[in-house]
């Protein structure tokens, strides 16, 4: 289930430069061209021994220690604890039960989600939530993406009716349309006060090309007739973190 557990500075979003426990889990129905993570189950579950330290050890399952892994990579410092992946939302029920003990020891959490499970969210301080558009799939089915788009709404509906501090996300091409952004963020304007965070595409794999100055500036222009908007790059890949 858990791929790894590491804490580092927030590298994109509303919370950048705070520092965060990442739990990783494994696995997401959705392949983005652009996803930065693999997509299997196979695989050990490695865990940083210092915080920071980028220096790991491998186990075959940390599934029930995960609650002392992350007491061991308390910071000072530290935000919140990630649940992220792969699609975190696979694992709702052990995220809830993992939520509950790290609540009653004072933690936050923060969910870092795709969206497409509306009915399997639970309560987390704080959330992201990734709006994915068609270029964002091989060969993508128009009649997917309304529905995958729906239920991201709903996620986000039901998070910031429930008192979680969530935000949206979205990375962006230089081939992206404006016009579908500005629809996007017409229909978050509608939601309530959500920041919407345009995070430019990191080469990765095929996408050799990242996000001009001028695209950036004409969608945040476009966007923030509507909503809070904030442009973030991958800044952990800048400074060499996880
Ligand atoms: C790996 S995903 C896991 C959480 C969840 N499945 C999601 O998509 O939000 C975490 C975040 O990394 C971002 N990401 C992955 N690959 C990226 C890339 N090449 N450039 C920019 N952001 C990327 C995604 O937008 C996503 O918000
Ligand atoms: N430093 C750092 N910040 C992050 N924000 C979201 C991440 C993710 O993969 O969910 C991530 C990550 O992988 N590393
Ligand atoms: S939804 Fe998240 S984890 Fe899944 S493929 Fe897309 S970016 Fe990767
Ligand atoms: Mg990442």
């Amino acid at each position: 289930m858990i791929r790894e557990v590491f804490s580092s500075i927030m590298g994109e979003g509303k919370f950048i430069g705070k520092r965060f426990i990442f739990v990783r889990f494994k696995q997401c129905p959705l392949d983005c061209i652009y996803c930065d993570e693999p997509n299997t189950p196979e695989g050990m579950a490695r865990v940083e021994e210092i915080p920071g330290s980028g220096l790991f050890t491998e186990y075959l399952d940390i599934d029930n220690e995960l609650i002392q892994i992350i007491e061991n990579l308390r910071t000072p410092d530290l935000f919140a604890v990630s649940f992220t992946g792969g699609e975190p939302l696979l694992y709702s029920q052990k995220i809830k039960e993992y939520s509950k003990i790290l609540h009653d020891k004072g933690y936050k959490t923060f969910l870092e989600s795709n969206g497409m499970f509306p009915e399997k969210l639970s309560s987390y301080d704080y959330a992201s939530i990734d709006i994915k558009l068609p270029e964002h799939f091989k060969d993508c089915d128009m009649e997917f993406w309304h529905e995958l788009y729906r239920k991201e709404l709903e996620t986000i509906e039901r998070l910031y009716y429930a008192k979680c501090n969530v935000y949206a996300k979205i990375v962006v091409f230089e081939e992206t349309s404006v016009e579908l952004l500005e629809q996007i963020a017409r229909d978050l304007s509608k939601i309530g006060d959500i920041t919407l965070s345009i995070q430019p595409v990191t080469p990765t794999g095929d996408i050799i090309k990242t996000v001009s100055k001028k695209k950036i500036f004409e969608i945040m222009a476009i966007c923030g007739r509507y909503v809070d908007v904030i442009c973030t790059p991958q800044i952990h890949k800048w400074m060499g973190m996880l």
